[in-house]
């Protein structure tokens, strides 16, 4: 059956990664002696320049009607002083409500291969494997009133729940536990916030339905320094929006690059959203440095959780296996001195493992 994927390149590094994953969407398709249809949208900056609009209508229609939506990055210099409602981020924050794609599921592993890329030491990141359940449409980033008072002497952002909310997705995180290692981490500032009580005292609540899954809870600091301290004994983490942006950035450094990192956002309904953690890293874009296999993954975990093509997605982590294992690196994650390949070359060795996979 043909699918429908949206395509939101979105700025900067965006847009090189996402030209990559059409390409390795197009391999699986043809896989499966298919045509997609993929189809492309305008988000961030550059749907600002071209409708004064960071999340135009149409780019919010086209993800509705799509089987999943993958999304690159958006951001950068260029529009970093417009209002917070027209700034690129806020096309993001949009379309991550409009899609109601409540829970960020974010793995964080360790690759064999690049076990060196990571500051930490080896024995101390072998073998981590966990993840992230990141609250994505509440919280801190969504609470109103959010707005700057008496001509701008004050400033207002609101962090607001509703237990619901809450409870949605912990339940997911709940799930995840029961199919994986059975331990769930919920992250919090209980001992300050009123907002964190109430998300434990639902953790608390939620758990009596999952007997089989052991709840731990940790204030946000802690926590911070226990994911580099001890990674390997965290399975899944649930969290705050905030609090999980944070500690997603933080987690990517135990597997060497952010350029690693893929994202699944799910709803109860609808597409899911596929984007990587990280951004549009102005600092590097246009100049085909840029790592795609965060986006890749994040492909992957597209055909697992939203085109149920288990299969493909094995392939193509399995092929993102290889060339890691093969010793292939992006600048990101080569080591002073070392050689690397650019953004095209290692997609183009990731595109032709699949396809003989998949052939
Ligand atoms: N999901 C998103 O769209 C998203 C996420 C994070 C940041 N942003 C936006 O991106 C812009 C830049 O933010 P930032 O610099 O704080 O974070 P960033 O993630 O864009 O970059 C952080 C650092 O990581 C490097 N990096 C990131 N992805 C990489 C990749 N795939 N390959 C190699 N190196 C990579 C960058 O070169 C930079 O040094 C901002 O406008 C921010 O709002 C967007
Ligand atoms: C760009 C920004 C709005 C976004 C977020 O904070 O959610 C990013 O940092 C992320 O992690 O996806
Ligand atoms: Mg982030």
């Amino acid at each position: 059956m043909t699918k429908k994927i949206a395509i939101l390149p979105g700025d900067g590094i965006g847009r090189e990664v996402t030209a990559e994953a059409v390409k390795l969407i197009h391999v699986v398709a043809e896989a499966h002696g298919e045509r997609w249809s993929l189809e492309e949208g305008l988000i961030g900056g550059s749907a600002y320049d071209a409708t004064g609009n960071p999340l135009p209508e149409e780019t919010v229609r086209l993800c509705r009607a799509a089987d999943a939506v993958l999304l690159g990055a958006v951001g950068g210099p260029k529009w970093d002083q417009l209002p917070g409602d027209r700034r690129p981020e806020a096309g993001l924050l949009g379309i991550r409500k409009a899609l109601e794609v409540f829970a960020n599921l974010r793995p964080i592993q360790t690759w064999p291969g690049l076990l060196a890329a990571s500051p930490l030491k080896r024995e101390l990141v072998e073998g981590v494997d966990f993840i992230i359940v990141r609250e994505l449409t509440g919280g801190l980033y969504f609470g109103e009133p959010k707005a700057r008072l008496n001509g701008g002497e004050a400033v207002v952002d609101t962090l607001h729940y509703t237990r619901d909310e809450i409870r949605r997705v912990v339940r997911v995180a709940f799930d995840l536990a029961k199919s994986r290692r059975g331990r769930l981490t919920s992250v919090d500032k209980a001992n300050v916030l009123e907002s964190s009580r109430v998300w434990r005292e639902v953790v608390e609540e939620v758990a009596a339905d999952y007997p089989g899954v052991t709840v731990e809870h940790l204030l946000v600091d802690n926590a911070a320094m226990q994911i580099v301290t001890r990674p390997k004994t965290f399975d899944v983490i649930v969290t705050e929006n905030m609090f999980g942006d944070i500690l997603s950035d933080e987690a990517a450094v135990i597997t060497g690059s952010i350029g690693m990192l893929p994202s699944a956002s799910l709803g109860e309904k609808g597409p899911g959203l596929y984007e990587p953690v990280h951004g549009s890293a102005p600092d590097i874009a246009g100049q085909g440095l840029a790592n795609p296999l965060a986006t890749f993954l994040s492909v992957a975990l597209m055909m697992r959780h939203s085109l149920q093509l288990p299969h493909a997605a094995d392939a193509i982590e399995q092929a993102v296996y290889g060339v890691i294992e093969r010793g292939v690196r992006t600048r990101d994650l080569a080591r002073a001195g070392e050689a690397f390949v650019k953004t095209a070359e290692v997609s183009a060795m990731v595109c032709e493992d699949v396809q003989r996979r998949l052939g």
